[in-house]
């Protein structure tokens, strides 16, 4: 699954406004819009709503991570929120990720609405190779990500959150109709600043991303509109 524009905009702040003139700005050039716990702590469910006029598919970010039972009554609610993506914590372990993609595709259906692609963030973006031993994982960072991707497709989920470097290690192991969301995305232009495990829109599309979530080289730029054109360009959309 390759969006015919795999851009999705992180729109992370905590302002309603801000959220809602960006989204506005760049309703015409990107192909989704991401709301990620900023946004959802400070302004809950209503806050989507004027996002939602721009019509644009919504990710709801919320990386979920708790018990089984926990998780899938979360993503009830979050289900009937209509969005298009949404995520939890692959480390949450087998029957998390079962009971929330049950939970997700149960709900949509009472509700009559598409379910939200249910999403696993595998080793956060944010960690290098020792930040994720520190925490635990065993063996390289892309061996990681691929047994939490197998982990993930076992037990329901509709793809996974990985970096641009492990695409090619995740494709190999869950095949083509598994849906990569990859963010630590940076052209060569912009600053990397958190973000550890870094490529470019093209490389990281060239390797088989099927959706770019990309926030500060958009949102922090002077002008949000220009950076997203000459994103675009690189992309050669
Ligand atoms: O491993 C992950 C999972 C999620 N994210 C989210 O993506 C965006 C990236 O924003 P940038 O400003 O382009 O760094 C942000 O909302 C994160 O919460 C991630 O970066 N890495």
């Amino acid at each position: 699954m390759t969006a015919a524009n795999p851009v999705f905009v992180a729109l992370d702040t905590t302002e309603p406004d801000s959220a809602t003139a960006l989204a506005r700005t760049l309703a015409g050039q990107v192909g989704g819009l991401k709301i990620g716990l900023e946004y959802f702590t400070a302004n809950g469910s209503h806050g989507l709503s004027a996002i939602r006029e721009t019509g644009l598919p919504l990710f709801l970010d919320l990386k979920l991570h708790d018990i089984p039972n926990t998780v899938a009554a979360a993503m009830r609610s979050v289900a009937r929120l209509g969005v298009s993506i949404t995520t939890l914590h692959a480390s949450g372990g087998a029957e998390m990720i079962r009971a929330a993609a049950d939970a997700g595709r149960d709900s949509a259906a009472k509700q009559g609405i598409a379910p939200p692609k249910v999403i696993a963030v595998t080793v956060l973006t944010s960690l290098d190779q020792a930040a994720a031993e520190a925490v635990g994982f065993c063996g390289s960072v892309a061996d990681q990500v691929r047994r939490l991707a197998r982990l993930a497709q076992d037990n329901g989920a509709d793809g996974i959150v990985c970096s641009p470097l492990e695409i090619a290690a995740v494709r190999a192991e869950c095949g083509p109709d598994f849906t990569l969301v990859v963010p630590g995305i940076r052209p060569a232009w912009s600053e990397t600043g958190d973000q550890k495990r870094v490529l470019t829109p093209a490389e990281a599309r060239d390797r088989g991303a099927d959706i770019l979530v990309i926030g500060r080289p958009i949102t922090a730029a002077a002008d949000p509109a220009i950076a997203a054109g000459r994103i675009l360009a690189e992309l050669g959309l």
